[in-house]
């Protein structure tokens, strides 16, 4: 799918391998919260390919050692999920970075009258903070965390409400993230899809998702969406 980008008012995106490089902040958080239970360390290379499925989904593949996990979550879950909170709540914003191209990209888009929205899977409650610190906060007419749904991307829901609060249809909507679940999640809401190749893919290229468009550079999109690529 192909839709033409002059159509396009609402700029969805995701945040965690596409707008900053938060991989080393939950590496320190994942390792603390295993720590807290007596389990040794994984490494910043495997949780960046556990990334993107949210904080629960990140900390059962790091208790397990491994991407595809158990049905039933371990009983050591909340008190994981509790450590890691509480170290996440200081880590978050520590060193965080932006990818280069982001904030005028983001501001460019904005000037020209786009609507500008972020979806992440991430819990909400750590969104603000990274925003914060990054200068991102006031960009975003609409933030949607890992839980402010009862379901995340993939599921087209988080997408699809974005639309509906905005008014604008997904048809005119283009979704810019790193990984499959925002290919997916844009495909099952029927809203064409970019995909970044530096982030976070689960240990895949992201051309393996077939996004519409494929980047390798965040600045690439203010030509891609405003019309002269
Ligand atoms: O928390 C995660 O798993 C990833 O968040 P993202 O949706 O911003 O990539
Ligand atoms: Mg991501």
């Amino acid at each position: 799918m192909t839709a033409p980008l002059s159509q396009v008012r609402l700029v969805l995106f995701d945040l965690d391998g596409t707008l900053v490089d938060s991989a080393p902040q939950l590496h320190r958080s994942v390792v603390a919260a295993l720590a807290a239970l007596g389990k040794g360390p994984v490494t910043l290379s495997e949780v960046s390919a556990w990334v993107g499925n949210g904080a629960d989904m990140l900390l059962r593949r790091a208790w397990q050692g491994r991407h595809e996990v158990d049905a039933m979550p371990p009983a050591e879950l909340p008190a994981l999920r509790a450590a890691f909170d509480a170290d996440y709540a200081e880590a978050a914003t520590q060193g965080v970075s932006l990818y280069p191209g982001v904030r005028e990209t983001l501001t460019s888009l904005q000037q020209a009258g786009k609507c500008l929205a972020l979806v992440t899977n991430k819990p909400s409650r750590f969104v603000p903070a990274i925003l914060d610190q990054v200068g991102l906060r006031d960009l975003f007419s609409q933030v949607v965390g890992g839980d402010c749904l009862p379901v995340r991307k993939p599921d087209p829901a988080p997408l699809l409400h974005i639309c509906a609060q905005a008014g604008i249809p997904p048809e005119q909507s283009l979704m810019v993230g790193d990984s499959r679940s925002d290919v997916l999640a844009a495909r099952h809401a029927g809203m064409p899809v970019v995909g970044l190749t530096y982030g976070y893919n689960h240990g895949e290229p992201i051309a393996a998702s077939d996004p519409d468009w494929i980047l390798d550079d965040f600045a690439k999109l203010t030509p891609l969406v405003l019309g002269s690529l």
